[in-house]
């Protein structure tokens, strides 16, 4: 893992892996959702992002239900989606995407996989909830068009006040 404070990363160029599949869509669906994600990121700070495909990578991304061995264990169909840890060694940075959800790629039955995964990853760098409406770390869902998504500005300005 990458050297991080409690609050960020230290380096600009950190790593990800994808640890397994949902059954909701393609693999190829769950990958380019998770690269689109990042880059959401990417395209607004200094930060790159390498997929490695074992080991142990910074971003340890993984769909798990109920007890999955963090102590947060998730609850079944609806209720929570998915967590994150913030930047830092061990658990640090992984996000963890609750498999007893329908994740989709372009539909709006269940949720998107890339707009939860964006989110997700904005605490993986370590970004807390937004206050502001419409933020996307804003701590409710609300669907938007992955094809039109744009990061908003609250979340552009808090995550470059970190890693600018
Ligand atoms: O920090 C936390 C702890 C609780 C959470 N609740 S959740 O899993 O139901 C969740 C709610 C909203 C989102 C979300 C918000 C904005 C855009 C996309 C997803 C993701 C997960 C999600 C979360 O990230
Ligand atoms: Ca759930
Ligand atoms: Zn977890
Ligand atoms: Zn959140």
């Amino acid at each position: 893992k990458a050297r991080a404070l409690s609050y960020k990363w230290t380096t600009n160029s950190l790593t990800y892996r994808i640890e397994n599949y949902t059954p909701d869509m393609s693999m190829a669906e769950v990958d380019n959702s998770i690269e689109k994600a990042l880059q959401v990121w990417a395209r607004v700070t200094p930060l790159k992002f390498n997929r490695i495909y074992s080991g142990i990578a910074d971003i340890m991304i993984s769909f798990v239900v109920r007890d999955h061995g963090d102590g947060s264990p998730f609850d079944g169909p609806n209720g929570f989606l998915a967590h994150a840890f913030f930047p830092g060694s061990g658990i640090g940075g992984d996000a963890h995407f609750d498999d007893d959800e329908t994740f989709n790629f372009r539909s709006t039955r269940g949720y998107n996989l890339f707009l939860v995964a964006t989110h997700e990853f904005g605490h993986s760098l370590g970004l807390d909830h937004s206050n502001v409406p419409g933020a996307l770390m804003y701590p409710t869902y609300s669907y938007t068009n992955p094809d039109t998504f744009v990061l908003p500005r609250d979340d552009v300005n808090r995550i470059q006040a970190l890693y600018g």
